[in-house]
Order: structure tokens, then C-alpha cells, then sequence
């Protein structure tokens, strides 16, 4: 079963909607921009969660220590980094991480990053590469370029994602898990019903997996 990630909430409603449309986990930026998220109404969401949702914080770049410290203070799950955050700033870090890679027009030196990241990060996120931004643009990248990657390590299929071509992206690609946010917005805010026909979408394409996932 594709895992559903929904990235970018900003207050309790969206949250709780996120989590009645069946998101498996949600995630909150932490980094400059309008989804930003403050440390103290991010905590206040996540103690209100029911439990088996998986908390993910988005971070930029950031220094370590803040990074640690947030985790610990919001009680999130897992660090979705989408910098240059190198492979000892991972290991260092107190939460597991998930760790983007940014997919330009061609295929990445995905051996190279394997090797320096495999053993340090939970899972890697493919989001597409825009200048001058890090995540959140909602443009997709060719979805054909995931066939030709030798990751071993688990890959969430972000960028430009939405409730009409997830299936065809899922078909494409067979990550672990899809991870969304504007895709699910109308008007820069989530949208309840987007968010169920996304997790909708996915669920009714979703193989039982018995295979090695990405
Ligand atoms: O959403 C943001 O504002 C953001 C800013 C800086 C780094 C990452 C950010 N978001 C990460 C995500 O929401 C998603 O993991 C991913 O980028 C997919 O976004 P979208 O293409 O909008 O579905």
C-alpha cells in the first residue's frame, strides 16, 4: 500500500481534516514561506493528533540545534530536510531523516547520493527542482526518470502532485509513499475535499505490495 503524506499545515482544522481523509502522516514547514508553522501551534496540533499519525518537520538549511530542538519540543517523528544538508548533519540529527532530492530535467547521480546517504536517511523525497525555491512550488518533474534510478533506500514521489495524476505517477514510479500540499489547496489553503480525493486516489490505485518498494 502507497503511504499518504500531506505537508504544509498550517492550523488545527486542516490538520484534523488531513487526518480524516485517511493521510497516514502530515507535515508542517518550518522553513521561510507562507506555510511556515511556529514550534509552539505545531506542538499544540500534535498533542491533539490521535495516535499512528506520523509527524514529519520540514526544515531549510537550518542550524542543528534548532532542528534538534524543535523536534524535540513539537514531539515530531521524523526531519524531512530540503537543503544542502550534509550526511553527518543527518546522522546527527535527533529524529530520523527523510531527505530530498531535487529532479531536474535529467536523472541525478543517484549512485553518488545512495552511497553518502543510504546508511543516514530513512527514505529519500524526489521533489522538483525550481530555482530559487526548495519545495512546495506544486510543479511535477518527469516522472520517467525514477525508472532509470538505483535507490535502495524508500522514495517519496513529491512535486506537483494532485488528486487527477497521482494514479498515473504512482504507476510510473512505485514509491513508497506520495506526498502532497498544493496539489490539495484551494485559494493557498487545504482543502478537505482534495484531500480525501487524493488519499482516495491513491488507495484505489494501490497494489498490495510484496516486493522490494523503492
Ligand atoms: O511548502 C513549503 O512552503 C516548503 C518550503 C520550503 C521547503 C519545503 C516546503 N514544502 C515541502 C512540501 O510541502 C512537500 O514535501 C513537497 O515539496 C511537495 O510540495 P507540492 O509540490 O506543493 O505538492
Amino acid at each position: 500500500m502507497v503511504r499518504v503524506k500531506i505537508c504544509g499545515l498550517t492550523n488545527k482544522e486542516s490538520a484534523w481534516a488531513a487526518v480524516e481523509a485517511g493521510a497516514d502522516a502530515i507535515g508542517f514547514v518550518f522553513a521561510e514561506g507562507r506555510r511556515r508553522i511556529t514550534p509552539v501551534l505545531a506542538r499544540e496540533i500534535i498533542r491533539s493528533l490521535p495516535p499512528y499519525i506520523t509527524t514529519t518537520g520540514v526544515f531549510v538549511n537550518e542550524e542543528l540545534n534548532q532542528v534538534n530542538q524543535i523536534a524535540d519540543f513539537c514531539r515530531l517523528d521524523l526531519l524531512q530536510l530540503h537543503g544542502d544538508e550534509t550526511p553527518e548533519y543527518c546522522n546527527r540529527a535527533v529524529r530520523p531523516v527523510v531527505k530530498t532530492i531535487h529532479m531536474g530535467a535529467g536523472v541525478p547521480d543517484d549512485e553518488y547520493i545512495q552511497n553518502r546517504y543510504g546508511e543516514r536517511v530513512r527514505a529519500f523525497l524526489l521533489d522538483t527542482f525550481v530555482a530559487g525555491a526548495t519545495g512546495g512550488t506544486g510543479q511535477t518533474f518527469p516522472w520517467s526518470s525514477v525508472q532509470k534510478m538505483r535507490i535502495r533506500t524508500p522514495i517519496i514521489l513529491a512535486g506537483g502532485l494532485h488528486p487527477v495524476n497521482v494514479a498515473e505517477a504512482i504507476r510510473l514510479t512505485q514509491p513508497f509513499s506520495v506526498d502532497v500540499s498544493s496539489g490539495v489547496e484551494t485559494n493557498g489553503q487545504k482543502d478537505p475535499a482534495k484531500m480525501r480525493e487524493f488519499v482516495h486516489a491513491v488507495r484505489s490505485c494501490s497494489p498490495v505490495f510484496f516486493g522490494d518498494p523503492h
